[in-house]
């Protein structure tokens, strides 16, 4: 028999994700299936997007071995019955107060500042890149975490080590850079481009730096097709693009300057935004869907 998820105590709320206490060593880490868009959480949901990217994390969990906070499957016992599948549980960790971003691509804040003074988090880069330029090698530029609702802010590898330490600010570039590498070598290999991604990592009582959070998920990174790559543009998300163009085209009613929140979005919109979601992970992973803990929407 399950526990109910009232039984367990919420301790962070963010925008598509919840956190709560199992016991004094574990957590549970929820995704609900709520997506945002333009800096707004949509009214709509899409049906399994919470089970899809849980499924993706624990994929790249176990494909990239790196010592990550899991701490138990996807179907362990302690695991809720209504967030089976899009819920998993983790050990609870001292997280360190950075946003580790890695770039493979230019294209967002990074080219924002780039623009400003051709270069991203004091990283310097080439003359003459535009919007979607590859990196190569791929840049660690990253950033404190803002209050919800707010966006956060890009830093330098050195305010990073005068934070937590030049070894701590060391490792974690170097994992940072690594994990994303090899998630985007998996990716690229079937047709996906991971253009840059945000880890977060915690270090556990006796000191070990774990990998936590959510990993390699179309929430945490950007993901683009890459038979559609064109540097030089807005490069369109994988997951996201279908909801973007229905907001801002003329059925919508509906613009990203009118100061009003989205409106809700049409069943033919959500329905293959799911299936976006889905291709992405079956892709990714080679794995079915269809195998996942958890009910089916
Ligand atoms: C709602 C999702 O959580 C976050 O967005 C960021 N966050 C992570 C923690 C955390 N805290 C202790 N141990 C952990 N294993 C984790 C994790 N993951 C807190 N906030």
């Amino acid at each position: 028999m399950r526990p109910e998820l009232s039984e367990y105590t919420p301790i962070y709320s963010g925008k598509v994700r919840e956190l709560y206490a199992v016991d004094d060593e574990h957590l549970l880490l929820v995704a609900s299936d709520r997506i945002s868009a333009y800096d707004y959480i949509l009214d709509s949901q899409i049906p399994d997007k919470g089970r899809v990217l849980t499924a993706m994390s624990v994929f790249f969990f176990d494909a990239l071995g790196v010592p990550n906070h899991l701490a138990g499957p996807a179907d362990d016992p302690r695991i809720p019955e209504s967030v089976l599948g899009r819920a998993l549980i983790t050990r609870r960790l001292d997280m360190v107060q950075v946003e580790c971003v890695a770039r493979g691509y230019l294209t967002g804040s990074g080219l924002k500042e780039y623009r400003a003074n051709g270069e991203v988090c004091g990283v310097p880069l080439p003359a003459g890149l535009v919007d979607g330029s590859r990196i190569d090698p791929p840049i660690f530029t990253p950033a404190t975490k803002a209050a919800v609702g707010d966006h956060d802010e890009n830093v330098s590898f050195e305010r990073v080590a005068a934070d937590v330490g030049i070894d701590l600010a060391t490792r974690l570039r170097e994992l940072t850079l690594d994990v994303y590498s090899r998630g985007a070598d998996i990716a690229r290999d079937r047709g996906i481009l991971l253009a840059d991604t945000k880890f977060e990592f915690g270090r556990t009582p006796g000191g070990e730096l774990l990998l936590a959070d959510e990993v390699l998920t179309p929430d945490s990174s950007r993901y683009w097709d890459a038979a559609l790559y064109q540097p030089g543009r807005a490069q369109p998300s994988f997951d996201k693009q279908i909801v973007r163009d229905w907001l801002t085209g003329p059925d919508s009613g509906w613009s990203t300057d009118s100061g009003t929140p989205p409106p809700p979005l049409p069943d033919d919109v959500v329905a293959r935004t799911r299936t976006r979601y889905i291709e992405a992970y079956e892709r990714i992973s080679g794995l079915s869907f269809a195998d996942w803990p958890g009910a089916a929407a």
